[in-house]
């Protein structure tokens, strides 16, 4: 579903933010990108969705190239980032119908997805109300159920689970779950590796912009625990 090929990307600077990065996404995987603080998951994160262009390289989404084919790529593939800018001055279920228009979807279909996703996440109530009015986490939660809105093949979400309080993680984590049983792929970033590793089918750990670990979640953490694995790894490469 996602195919990376030795990815290079480097900003004005010149310095390698990512350097020969490569990794895959089969249909039904959830995979969680870990790294610290600058690493260079956004980075990855933003070349796969087509914001950042690339030197080296290339990244096929479905087979085919978001260099090439980015239309084509975009329509399969939902994106959330990190600290989602929404349209203030609408309300809740207008942004979501904005969402749903770009996307052509049908009315039956964003009817039953906005009503099911916003029960799941409990901003029901909170629809049409103005986006200025509400909490960060509500935000979050409406940025997600967007990103479910025309149903993607692949979902890529940069740092999902912050600003959630327990109750809506839990949801997003069995919601994601769902999504992968039934065929859909997750390429996410975090930091909380308690989450990572009860969730993930495959993880990759990157640190200054190179992937240090990547295999199946067994593979990367072994007998450890997924931290352990982490601060080795980071401490010592
Ligand atoms: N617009 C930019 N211009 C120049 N350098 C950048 C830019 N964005 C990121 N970088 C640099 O690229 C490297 C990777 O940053 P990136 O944002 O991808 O890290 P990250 O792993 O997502 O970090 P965090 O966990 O803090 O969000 C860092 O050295 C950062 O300073």
């Amino acid at each position: 579903m996602l195919k990376l090929i030795n990815v290079c990307k480097s900003y004005k600077n010149n310095k390698k933010a990512i350097d020969n990065v490569s990794f895959e996404i089969n249909k039904g995987e959830i995979f969680g990108f870990i790294g610290h603080n600058g690493a260079g998951k956004t980075t990855t994160i933003k070349a796969v969705v087509g914001i950042h262009d690339f030197e080296d390289g290339e990244i096929l989404i479905n087979s085919k190239s978001i260099k090439k084919d980015p239309i084509e790529c975009k329509k399969q593939l939902a994106y959330i980032p990190d600290n989602p800018d929404l349209y203030e001055s609408l309300t809740g279920i207008q942004y979501l119908n904005f969402i749903a228009n770009i996307f052509n979807v049908d009315k039956k279909d964003r009817e039953y997805r906005i009503k099911y996703y916003s029960k799941q996440f409990e901003i029901e109530k909170d629809l049409g109300d103005l986006i200025s009015s509400y909490s960060h986490g509500m935000k979050q939660k409406l940025a997600l159920i967007s990103a479910f809105i025309h149903n993607p093949n692949l979902l890529v979400l940069d740092e999902p689970f912050v600003g959630l309080d327990p109750k809506a993680s839990f949801t997003l984590k069995e919601i994601m779950k769902d999504f992968c049983d039934k065929g859909g792929s997750i390429f996410f970033s975090t930091h909380v590796l308690e989450v990572a590793e009860k969730i993930c089918d495959k993880i990759a750990i990157i640190k200054e912009g190179r992937v240090l670990s990547y295999g199946t979640t067994d593979e990367v953490k072994g007998d450890g625990s997924l931290e352990n694995i982490f601060m080795e790894l980071i401490d010592n490469e």
